[in-house]
C-alpha cells in the first residue's frame, strides 16, 4: 500500500475508471466506484483478539422498514479495546490518507465507526448512504472462513435507470474474512445488504465512513402521484353478491363509525361473502395472471396484477370496491363524506368545508391495486413521496394468507412522521378489510418478507390496496 508505483497504478484506476487489480487490491467502476481489499490484516491472531473483543461489547437490534439487524450500542469511535483502538487508527489515520491520496478527496478526521451482526433473516434493503459530509463508505468484513452465495448476505451493488433510481443488482460482494471493501457514496451509490440465508453463521462486519468536504447533490427523484378515480355505478347485483350484510344493517354500521371515530382503523372480519371470497381466492392463484415488477428497490418490490389479464371475477371485485354503493357503506361506516347521500357527522362542519374547493364540490375518489406479496418483497417509506391531500381511507383486502406469523414480515406498518414509533399494524387476516384512515404525517411501509415466509404452503399472500379520498 505504501508502495509509489501501487498508488500511481490505482490513482490512475481511480481518475481514469479502468478495472485495477494489483496485490490483493481490487478496483472496479461498475457501477460506481468501488475496491475490496484482501487480507486487510495480515496477522491471524490480531483477528481473532478483535473478534473476541467485539464479542464482548452489547448488541440491540435495529428495525424498521429499511432494515433488520444488530448494531453495537457502544460507540467504536470512543471505545477503548486494544484491538480496536488499532483497527480504528489504521483505518483512520493509514488507510484515509491513502484514499485520500488516490482519490483527491480531502477526508477529514471525523470518525464514524460501528459494529453490525447479521442473523439468518436479517437485511438491509437498498439504500445510497447519502448524508450529510459521508464520502466514503468502508466495511470490514468478520465472517467465519467459509462464507458461501447460498449463505447470503452479499453486499448487493445496483445501477441506476434514466431517472437515477435504482434498477437492477449488478454486482455482488460476498462477505470474505478479513476483506475491506470501500466505495465512493454519491446519488448513484444505490446498495443493500442481502438478507443472511444462513441458520448458523453470523455476518460479522466493522463499518462505517470517512467524511469530507460535501457534494452538490441533484434534486431527489420524486414520483408523479397515482391518479384516482371517481366511485362506479355498478348493478345491485354485483353489490350484494360481495359484502357480508351484516355490514350494511345500520344499527352496525353506527357501532362501526363510532368506534372507527375514536381510533382511525377499524378491521371488517369475513367482509365478503364465504363463496364470494372463496371464487376471489381461487381466482388470484391462477396461472396465467400477468404480475408486473414494481420498483424502484429504494422505495418498494411486490407485484401488482395487470388488470388487463385478470379474471371476471377478479374485476367484479375491483368494481364492488370502486362502486357507488361501497362508497356509500364506507361514509356510513367511516363518518367520511364519500357519498353525497352520506350524512355528515362533523359537528363543527369541517368536513363540509374541506370538500369546498375554491366554490366547486370534490368528487370523492378512489385507486385499487391487486398485489402480490412473496419472499423479498416490501414497500420503504419515503420522505420525498408526495401527497397532494391531508387526510386518505386506506382499505386492505388480505387473500390467501392461511399461515401466516408476524415474523414473517408483510404486515403493513403505520408511522409518525420523523419517528420511529409504531402507530398501529395491520396484520394479513383472511377475509379481513382492514380500514386505516391517515394524515399527511402518517407514513406507511410493508415489513420486508422474509425467508422464512416460504414455509408458509402458499409461499406468501395476496391483497387488495384502496386508497379512498373525500
Ligand atoms: O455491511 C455491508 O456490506 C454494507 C453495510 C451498509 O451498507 C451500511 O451500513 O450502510
Ligand atoms: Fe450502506
Amino acid at each position: 500500500m505504501k508502495s509509489c508505483n501501487i498508488t500511481k497504478l490505482f490513482k490512475e484506476s481511480y481518475s481514469d475508471k479502468t478495472e485495477t487489480c494489483k496485490g490483493c487490491i481490487n478496483f472496479s467502476h461498475q457501477p460506481f466506484f468501488h475496491a475490496v481489499i484482501n487480507n486487510f490484516v495480515q496477522n491471524v491472531e490480531f483477528l481473532q483478539q478483535l473478534q473476541e473483543e467485539l464479542s464482548e461489547l452489547t448488541f440491540t437490534e435495529k428495525n424498521n422498514d429499511l432494515y433488520k439487524f444488530y448494531q453495537s450500542k457502544e460507540d467504536l469511535k470512543v471505545v477503548d479495546l486494544p484491538y480496536i483502538n488499532a483497527l480504528r487508527s489504521l483505518i483512520y489515520k493509514d488507510l484515509k490518507e491513502w484514499i485520500t491520496d488516490i482519490t483527491g478527496i480531502e477526508l477529514v478526521d471525523t470518525v464514524d465507526l460501528s459494529c453490525a451482526k447479521y442473523q439468518y433473516t436479517d437485511t438491509l434493503l437498498c439504500h445510497d448512504d447519502e448524508l450529510d459530509d459521508r464520502r466514503i463508505a468502508f466495511i470490514y468484513y468478520l465472517v467465519p472462513e467459509k462464507w458461501t452465495k447460498e449463505d447470503g448476505g452479499a453486499l448487493d451493488l445496483f445501477n441506476v435507470n434514466e431517472n437515477g433510481q435504482p434498477d437492477a443488482t449488478v454486482k455482488s460482494i460476498l462477505p470474505v474474512r478479513n476483506n475491506f471493501a470501500f466505495f465512493e457514496v454519491n446519488a448513484v451509490s444505490y446498495h443493500q445488504v442481502a438478507e443472511v440465508l444462513t441458520e448458523d453463521k453470523t455476518r460479522l462486519s466493522i463499518s462505517g465512513w470517512f467524511h469530507g468536504p460535501p457534494v452538490e447533490r441533484p434534486e431527489p427523484y420524486v414520483e408523479s402521484p397515482v391518479t384516482l378515480h371517481p366511485s362506479r355505478s355498478v348493478d345491485e347485483d354485483t353489490f350484494y353478491d360481495w359484502i357480508n350484510p351484516a355490514y350494511l344493517d345500520p344499527v352496525t354500521q353506527s357501532e362501526i363509525q363510532e368506534k372507527f371515530e375514536d381510533d382511525s382503523e377499524i378491521e371488517l372480519t369475513d367482509f365478503l361473502l364465504p363463496e364470494k371470497y372463496e371464487e376471489l381466492k381461487t381466482a388470484i392463484q391462477e396461472t396465467n395472471l400477468e404480475w408486473k415488477r414494481k420498483g424502484p428497490a429504494n422505495k418498494r418490490k411486490y407485484s401488482a396484477l395487470d388488470m388487463n389479464s385478470a379474471p371476471e371475477i377478479l374485476k367484479n371485485c375491483l368494481d364492488f370496491l370502486q362502486s357507488d354503493a361501497f362508497f356509500l357503506v364506507l361514509s356510513n361506516i367511516t363518518g367520511l363524506k364519500l357519498h353525497e347521500l352520506a350524512s355528515c357527522s362533523d359537528s363543527d362542519g369541517e368536513t363540509s368545508e374541506n370538500n369546498q374547493n375554491n366554490g366547486e364540490e370534490k368528487i370523492p375518489c378512489c385507486h385499487s391495486e391487486v398485489r402480490k406479496w412473496n419472499h423479498g418483497n416490501y414497500t420503504l417509506i419515503r420522505d420525498t413521496d408526495c401527497t397532494t391531500t391531508e387526510f386518505e381511507l386506506d382499505s386492505l383486502l388480505h387473500i390467501c394468507c392461511e399461515g401466516w406469523s408476524e415474523e414473517y414480515g408483510g404486515f403493513t406498518s403505520y408511522i409518525a412522521k420523523g419517528e420511529d414509533e409504531e402507530l398501529l399494524s395491520v396484520y394479513p387476516t383472511e377475509n379481513s378489510l382492514s380500514l386505516v384512515y391517515r394524515d399527511k404525517g402518517t407514513l406507511k411501509f410493508v415489513k420486508y418478507l422474509n425467508h422464512k415466509v416460504t414455509q408458509m404452503p402458499t409461499k406468501g399472500f395476496y391483497d387488495i390496496l384502496s386508497v379512498y379520498r373525500e
